[in-house]
């Protein structure tokens, strides 16, 4: 379903991704490893469409991101992408059950009873009517799984999801989003520095000098 060829990207004169080639099957997760700077947040940064790339191709379901318009991008981000942060992003003006909807509502795939199952099997039922600054790191990365796959993406991108958490709270949330991401079919591309957490997945790579290690 993702198809990453020969990525490049540079920041002005400085190359950063130096042709990178994956491919995720629907459904598989895979762990995405590399040194500090070595380009894995700008590389689903790309696979987002939130920043463009001056070599290679990526393309998602068919869609060849490259050749999107603005809307065309941000259409692809409301509808078929998720991501998932360290920093959680939460929006602090909106309460946890309208945090949890956001996403789906942008998709236009508010499913109530999706939403109601969801907030249960992440445990934040009760507390939908909170401010997320009235959670816990753990709840508030559980609202932001629960926001993601509320609007049933089918990509989700995951950046150090579990990086601001302690072990077992990283665990635990690292837990329910492996088994919600299998319950709506979605495929997950996961960054992370641990290789407890990366062995989780399906697979893995590591990500070096701008080239996926082989
Ligand atoms: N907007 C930007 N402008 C200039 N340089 C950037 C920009 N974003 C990233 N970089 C540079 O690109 C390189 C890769 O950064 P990136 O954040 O993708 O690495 P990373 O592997 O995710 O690192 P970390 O594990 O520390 O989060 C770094 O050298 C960084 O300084």
């Amino acid at each position: 379903m993702l198809n990453v060829e020969n990525l490049q990207k540079s920041f002005g004169p400085v190359p950063v991704l130096r042709g990178v080639d994956l491919a995720l099957a629907a459904g598989e997760t895979l762990a995405l490893t590399g040194e500090s700077g070595s380009g894995k947040s700008t590389l689903l940064h790309l696979i987002a469409g939130l920043d463009r790339f001056e070599g290679g191709a990526i393309r998602l379901d068919g869609t060849d991101l490259a050749r999107l318009s603005d809307p065309g991008r941000a259409e692809l981000r409301r509808t078929r992408v998720g991501l998932v942060f360290q920093q959680f992003n939460l929006i602090p003006s909106l309460s946890v059950g309208d945090n949890l909807a956001f996403q789906a509502r942008l998709a236009d795939r508010h499913d109530p009873d999706w939403q109601a199952r969801l907030t249960e099997r992440l445990g934040l039922a009760g507390l939908e009517a909170r401010w997320p600054e009235q959670l816990s790191g753990g709840q508030q990365q559980r609202v932001a799984v629960g926001r993601t796959l509320a609007a049933r993406p089918p990509l989700v991108l995951a950046d150090e999801p579990t990086g601001n958490l302690d072990e077992d709270t990283g665990d635990a949330v690292l837990d329910l989003m492996l088994e919600l991401v299998a319950e709506t079919g979605a495929a997950l591309l996961m960054v992370t520095h641990s290789d407890r957490l990366a062995a989780r997945l399906d697979r893995r790579i590591h990500l070096s000098h701008g080239k996926v290690a082989a």
